[in-house]
């Protein structure tokens, strides 16, 4: 499904991280929208590249997160290009955009570029720290960051990030409620199926990474219970 509007469940895989072949499998065939190439420290070139060509052997769109402009590398079916509105420093609002617009401005094709807006909202999580994100948020912060996006930047993606952790969902809630035309990603802390069912009744579009790594089967239950 090509459409990322329809996206509801997709999977989040780190290139730093190790997955095996068969659970590779289970990931790409569980009947999840999408899996998104992405991570915070260590993605490479070299990792983001195998694990590119691992996810190719299935038929599930792949996407790029770009953490670095070094990992940027062409056959992905998207490219998604974060953007933390809530960091204190505008080197991961503005700058790192700027310097790879000015590197890679002639080849881009912008039909498949997605801005996203981050919103982190865990303050220990890594790109919390990596970005110096302020954490210490009222919801009221969180609502006009939303529609910041939406309304000042026109960002297909508003992304409450919550990495390493569950979130609040009164918070989704909220958020939703505001947001009409940009799309509402959650991720952080989805480990069961009734947190999938909870955070998906809310958000657009919720991202499973981590328990991935800590448990497959649980991971997949995920599918399962946004897909019903
Ligand atoms: C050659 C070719 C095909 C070109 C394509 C054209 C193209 C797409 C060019 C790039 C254009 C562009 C504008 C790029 C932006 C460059 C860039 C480096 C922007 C900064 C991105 C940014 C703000 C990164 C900060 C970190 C962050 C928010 C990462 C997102 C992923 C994330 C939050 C992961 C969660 O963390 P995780 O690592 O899982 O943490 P744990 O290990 O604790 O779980
Ligand atoms: O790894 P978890 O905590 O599931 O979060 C998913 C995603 O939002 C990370 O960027
Ligand atoms: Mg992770």
């Amino acid at each position: 499904m090509y459409d990322i509007r329809q996206w509801r469940h997709v999977f989040k895989l780190d290139p730093n991280k190790e997955i095996s072949d068969e659970q590779l499998e289970h990931i790409c065939e569980s009947g999840t929208d999408a899996v998104i190439v992405g991570g915070t420290d260590d993605v490479t070139l070299e990792n983001v590249l195998e694990l590119l060509a691992r996810i190719r052997r299935f038929s599930v769109p792949c996407v790029l997160e770009i953490s670095n402009l070094e990992s940027v590398t062409p056959g992905f079916d998207f490219y998604f290009v974060p953007m933390v509105l809530n960091s204190r420093e505008k080197k991961w609002i503005i700058d790192l955009h700027h310097e790879a617009v000015k590197q890679f401005g002639d080849i881009m094709n912008w039909d498949e570029i997605f801005m996203e807006g981050y919103c982190i909202l865990h303050k220990n999580c890594k790109a919390a720290m990596l970005t110096d994100a302020n954490t210490e948020l009222q919801e009221d912060d969180v609502v006009a960051y939303a529609r910041i996006a939406e309304h000042m930047y026109r960002l297909p993606i508003f992304y409450l990030e919550y990495s390493g952790s569950y979130g609040n969902p009164e918070l989704v809630q909220r958020v939703k409620q505001v947001l009409k035309q940009t799309q509402l990603f959650y991720g952080g802390g989805i480990e069961t199926e009734k947190q999938a069912k909870e955070m998906a009744q809310y958000a657009d579009t919720i991202v499973v990474g981590n328990v991935i790594y800590e448990d497959i089967k649980k991971a997949l239950a995920t599918v399962k219970a946004v897909k019903q």
